[in-house]
């Protein structure tokens, strides 16, 4: 049987291209943010073979409302409760301190949805594999190392969730001398 996208999953994908058109990811060529977001579905749909659309739909959205003016009422509105409810469980308070915003990550990884935790391990992986080539702006080796131990710490809560992705992560970990 033929897959296709469906009208809302095109309509999710236009609304994320939308609202991060001014955002840039921090590596040396400033790669559109869009381009993470839709790494992050792709990772989901073709490495992990998930074929539940909401989870699809959330993790093109799963950085609107932390880095734009999209707020979860018009998620809401457009997508629905059910992926308004993955985005809310993926997106950090952006009112609270960077560290306490990375404590929380790692603190709350365990306690989210089996949907969350797969959409949180495929944003790490897509995150870890750009960080195994470049080094974001501003940043030191020092950060870049650390980065990939919180990481871990991150994971390590997330385990249990899918075999693929926790795969594919361990193997980076592996190469870092983490694991
Ligand atoms: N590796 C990498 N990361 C980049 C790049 N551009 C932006 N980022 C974002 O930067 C975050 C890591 O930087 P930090 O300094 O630790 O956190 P910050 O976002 O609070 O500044 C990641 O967020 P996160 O909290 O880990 O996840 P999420 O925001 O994607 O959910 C990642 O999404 C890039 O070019 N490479």
């Amino acid at each position: 049987m033929a897959t296709y996208p469906s009208a809302k999953f095109m309509e999710c994908l236009q609304y994320a291209a939308f609202k991060h058109r001014q955002q840039r990811r921090k590596d040396p060529l400033e790669t559109p943010y869009v381009n993470h977001v839709i790494n992050v579905s792709t990772i989901l749909s073709v490495e992990a073979c998930i074929t539940d659309e909401g989870v699809l739909m959330a993790a093109l959205l799963h950085d609107v409302v932390e880095d734009t003016d999209a707020s979860f009422e018009d998620v809401e509105k457009l997508f629905g409760p059910d992926v308004c409810g993955l985005v809310r469980e993926v997106t950090d308070d952006k009112s609270l301190e960077k560290q306490e915003r990375k404590r929380l990550q790692i603190k709350n990884a365990a306690k989210s949805s089996c949907r969350a935790k797969l959409i949180k391990l495929a944003d790490k992986l897509d995150n870890l594999r750009d960080l195994q080539v470049n080094t974001p702006t501003g940043w030191t080796e020092e950060r870049r190392e650390q980065y990939f131990i919180w990481a871990k710490m991150v994971v390590d809560n997330l385990r249990g969730t899918n075999a693929n992705l926790e795969l594919k992560l361990d193997e980076i970990f592996r190469q870092r001398g983490l694991l």
